[in-house]
C-alpha cells in the first residue's frame, strides 16, 4: 500500500516538474530570441548592475537600450524582462484594455499604497477608476488654483531670502511646496511643510521613498521576512506607521465632521485658520461613499496615500527640470517672462486665475518639452497577462514589460534632433500628425495618469510665481548632470540654481 502511495506521489511530482520545466523552457526559448546581453544561469543580467553606482544606472540602461534598439531582453535573475522603446510598440501595450496589470516590482509599493489606483488591477481597478475620475473634474481643479497660488506665494517669500546670486539647491524648497499642495488638495489638511521642515510626517514621506528604493536595489531584502528583520525594514515600518497614522487620523476627522454636519450641526464657511473651506479629493471620495458606493476606511486610506505618493515627487521634478532648462536657455526664459508680463501687466503681484493659467500657452509648451526630455516617470512596467507579439517577436505571458518613456521621447524617427530643447515642437501645427504614443509623460491608454491636468495647472502656477519674481541661472552644464531614475527622474546632486530678483 505504502509503495503505491509513494509511486503516486512521485508521479505527481514528476508531472508537475515536467509542466514547470517545459513552461520555463518555452519562456526561455522565446525570450532568448530577443537581443540582449549575455545572461548567466540564476543570476541573469543582474551581474551587470549589482556593483553599479546609483548615479551610473541610467547611463548604463541608456547605452544598453541604444545598443539593441528598439527592443531587447534582460533577465532579472530568473525573471525575464523585455524593454520596449518605440512609440509604435508602446502603443501595443498601453492602448490594450487587457494588459493593465502592473509588473511584480510594484509590489514594493504595496506596504505603503496597498491595492490603490496605481497598483491594483482587474475589476477592482476598473471600479476605482470610475469612482475616482469625477474627483478630477475641471470644476474641482478650479477650486484648487487658489491652493496652488497660496503655497507658491509662501515659496516665493522663502526664496527671496536665497535670491542673492549665490548658488543653492532649490529641490527641497520645491518638494515642500508640492507637499503642502498635495496635502491640502488630497486631504484638505495643512501641514505647512514649507515652514515646519522638521515635521514627522514630512520626514516620513521623504524617508519612505528612499527606503523603498534601497529595498529595490538590495536583492537580499526582497523577502518580506528578511526585510522586516533588517535595519532598513525596521526603519521602513516605523516611517510607515507615521504616514498611515496621519492619513488615518485625517480620514476619521473628516468623517466625523461630515457626520456632525448631517446631524444638523452647522459648519462655518471658514476653517480653523480663518480661510474659506475648500473641497478636497477626500471629500469627494466620502461623498461617493455616502452615495452608497462603499469604500472602507482602508480603501480611502489607499487612495489618499496613492495621491500623496504620485502627486508630489512627480510635479517637483517636473518643475525642477523646467528651471534647469530655462537656466540653460535664457532666451526661452525671457520669452516665458514676456508672456507672464503680458498676462499680469496690470498687477505684477496678482494671484493667477484659471483663465490666466490657460493663457500661459508658451509656458505650457516649455513644460511639455521639459517633460519630453526629462519625463518625471522615465520607465513604467506591466506584467504580460497573455502572449503578445511585438516587432516580430512572441513575448510570452508572465514576462515583465518595461516601457521606456524616456527613450520613446528620444526616438529620432519621431523627434528630429532629439536631444535639443525646443518648446516650439509643441506648437499646435507641429503636434498635428505626431504619433499618439510618441509623447507619453503621463503614460497612455486606460491606465494613464489621472492627475495630469492637476499636475500641469500646479506646475504653471508655481513656475509662474518663481519666474515672475526671479531670473534663474544654472551652475552645472546639462551634459555633466548625472541622473537617477529611482521612482522619479532627477539630477543626482540636486537642482543647483542662482536666483536674482526681477
Ligand atoms: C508631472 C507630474 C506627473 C507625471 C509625469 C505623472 C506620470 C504618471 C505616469 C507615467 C503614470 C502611469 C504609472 C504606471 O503605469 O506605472 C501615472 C499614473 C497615475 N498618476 Fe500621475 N503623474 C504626475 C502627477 C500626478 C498627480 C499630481 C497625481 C494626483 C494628484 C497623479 C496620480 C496618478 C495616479 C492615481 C495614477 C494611477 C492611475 C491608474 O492606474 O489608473 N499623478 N502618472
Amino acid at each position: 500500500m505504502l509503495d503505491v502511495t509513494a509511486l503516486l506521489v512521485a508521479a505527481v511530482v514528476l508531472a508537475v516538474t515536467a509542466v514547470v520545466v517545459s513552461r520555463r523552457w518555452r519562456l526561455w526559448r522565446e525570450i532568448d530570441k530577443l537581443p540582449g546581453e549575455l545572461a548567466i544561469p540564476l543570476m541573469g543580467n543582474m551581474y551587470r548592475v549589482l556593483f553599479l553606482a546609483r548615479e551610473d544606472a541610467i547611463a548604463h540602461f541608456d547605452r544598453e537600450t541604444k545598443k539593441y534598439w528598439p527592443i531587447h531582453r534582460s533577465w532579472l535573475g530568473p525573471i525575464p524582462e523585455v524593454h520596449i522603446s518605440k512609440p509604435e510598440h508602446l502603443e501595443k501595450v498601453l492602448a490594450s484594455s487587457e494588459l493593465i496589470t502592473k509588473a511584480d516590482s510594484y509590489s514594493f509599493l504595496h506596504p505603503w499604497l496597498g491595492d490603490g489606483l496605481l497598483t491594483s488591477t482587474g475589476p477592482k481597478w476598473h471600479s476605482r477608476r470610475k469612482l475616482i475620475t469625477p474627483a478630477f473634474h475641471f470644476s474641482i481643479l478650479d477650486n484648487f488654483v487658489e491652493v496652488f497660488a497660496e503655497k507658491a506665494e509662501v515659496l516665493v517669500n522663502l526664496l527671496k531670502t536665497k535670491a542673492d546670486g549665490k548658488s543653492f539647491d532649490i529641490y527641497p524648497y520645491i518638494t515642500r511646496c508640492a507637499l503642502d499642495i498635495i496635502c491640502e488638495t488630497a486631504m484638505g489638511t495643512s501641514i505647512d511643510a514649507q515652514h515646519n521642515t522638521e515635521s514627522d510626517y514630512v520626514a516620513a514621506v521623504y524617508n519612505i521613498a528612499e527606503l523603498t528604493i534601497r529595498r529595490v536595489m538590495s536583492p537580499w531584502l526582497l523577502s518580506d521576512f528578511v526585510f522586516r528583520l533588517s535595519p532598513t525594514g525596521k526603519k521602513f515600518y516605523r516611517q510607515l506607521n507615521v504616514l498611515h497614522g496621519f492619513t488615518r487620523k485625517v480620514i476619521q476627522q473628516k468623517k466625523q465632521s461630515r457626520k456632525n454636519r448631517k446631524a444638523g450641526e452647522k459648519e462655518t464657511q471658514f476653517d480653523d485658520l480663518g480661510r474659506k473651506r475648500r473641497v478636497a479629493f477626500l471629500d469627494m471620495l466620502l461623498l461617493e461613499t455616502e452615495d452608497g458606493k462603499k469604500l472602507t476606511d482602508q480603501d480611502l486610506q489607499e487612495e489618499v496615500d496613492t495621491f500623496m505618493f504620485e502627486g508630489h515627487d512627480t510635479t517637483t521634478v517636473g518643475m525642477s527640470w523646467v528651471l534647469i532648462l530655462l537656466g540653460h536657455h535664457p532666451d526661452v526664459q525671457e520669452k516665458v517672462y514676456a508672456e507672464l508680463k503680458d498676462i499680469f501687466h496690470d498687477d505684477p503681484k496678482r494671484s493667477p486665475t484659471m483663465q490666466d493659467l490657460q493663457n500661459m500657452k508658451y509656458l505650457e509648451m516649455v513644460i511639455k518639452e521639459s517633460l519630453r526630455l526629462y519625463p518625471s516617470v522615465p520607465f513604467i512596467a506591466r506584467r504580460a497577462t497573455q502572449d503578445i507579439q511585438i516587432a516580430g517577436y512572441n513575448i510570452p505571458e508572465s514576462t515583465t514589460l518595461t516601457l521606456h518613456i524616456y527613450h520613446a521621447h528620444r526616438d529620432p524617427d519621431h523627434w528630429p534632433e532629439p536631444e535639443r530643447f525646443d518648446p516650439d515642437r509643441f506648437l499646435p501645427d507641429r503636434v498635428q500628425g505626431r504619433h499618439p504614443f510618441a509623447y507619453v509623460p503621463f503614460s497612455g491608454g486606460p491606465r494613464n495618469c489621472i492627475g495630469q491636468k492637476f499636475a500641469v495647472l500646479e506646475e504653471k502656477t508655481v513656475l509662474s510665481y518663481i519666474l515672475r519674481n526671479f531670473r534663474v541661472e544654472t551652475v552645472e552644464k546639462l551634459k555633466d548632470l548625472k541622473l537617477i531614475g529611482e521612482l522619479v527622474l532627477r539630477p543626482f546632486k540636486g537642482v543647483i540654481v542662482k536666483l536674482t530678483p526681477r
